[in-house]
């Protein structure tokens, strides 16, 4: 699903050390994965070259049987919208939009999302319906205002609209910050049920190291880099 190999990512040209420097790291499919490491040692930069927002400053970067290192740009992006869905910290939602509009934008881009959507539900809004309610948002709030919507009930949206359209990857980059330990383990629950429903892996990056237990697998990725 995932197979990183001799990757190193750095963010100048002139840098001296690399920001990144990954010998080997292999993830199966349906893997959930927790990546954790202190403040600044690349987290999200690797979750960047994942997505194929970043590309490597060398080494391959395979996902899915793409090395999305001698994609262009186009195919990139194309890629991501097909395969990829995506839980912000900040969760990015279009504050001009319902949640429900919000999820269903997540397969908006990507003809192969929205065919996987109908396999499950007849519409694309009646899907968003279906996430919506899995992930813990009540009907009352499915086409309020997101602003008007609490942390925790935007968590819910963000990741709604990952998973529209079953995508073989899920990245989430620290979306449990903002909540207390209870909820933040019963909202991990829900990503993982979802996960399992739609046979996604998932990636899970996280400052908070009792998380971990959870999971199936953990990377630490300072480890990770001393294996070189
Ligand atoms: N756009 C950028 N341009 C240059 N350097 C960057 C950029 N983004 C991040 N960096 C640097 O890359 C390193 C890794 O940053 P990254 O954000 O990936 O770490 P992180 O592990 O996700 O940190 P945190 O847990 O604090 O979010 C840091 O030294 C950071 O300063």
């Amino acid at each position: 699903m995932i197979n990183l190999t001799n990757v190193t990512f750095k963010w100048h040209k002139n840098d001296k050390a690399p920001t990144l420097s990954i010998s080997e790291l292999i993830i199966k499919k349906g893997q959930h994965v927790f990546l954790h490491g202190p403040s600044g040692s690349g987290k999200s930069t690797l979750l960047a070259l994942l997505g194929g927002i970043n590309t490597a400053t060398s080494g391959d970067v395979v996902i899915l049987s793409q090395n999305l290192n001698t994609q262009s740009n186009t195919k990139r992006d194309a890629f991501r919208a097909d395969h990829i869905g995506t839980i912000f910290q900040n969760f990015n939602l279009l504050p001009y939009l319902t949640p429900l509009e919000n999820v269903v934008l997540g397969c908006q881009f990507s003809k192969i999302r929205q065919r996987q959507a109908l396999k499950h539900s007849t519409t694309l809004t009646k899907e968003a319906k279906r996430l919506l309610n899995a992930l813990g948002l009540s009907e009352q709030q499915y086409n309020k205002n997101v602003a008007e919507l609490s942390t925790g009930q935007q968590q819910r949206v963000a990741a709604a609209r990952a998973f529209i359209g079953s995508p073989e990857l899920i990245i989430a980059d620290e979306p449990t910050s903002a909540l207390d330990t209870q909820n933040r383990e019963s909202f991990i629950k829900l990503l993982f049920e979802q996960a399992k429903y739609s046979n996604s892996t998932l990636m899970f990056v996280s400052h908070d190291e009792s998380l971990k237990p959870l999971f199936d697998r953990s990377v630490d990725l300072i480890s990770l880099q001393e294996q070189l």
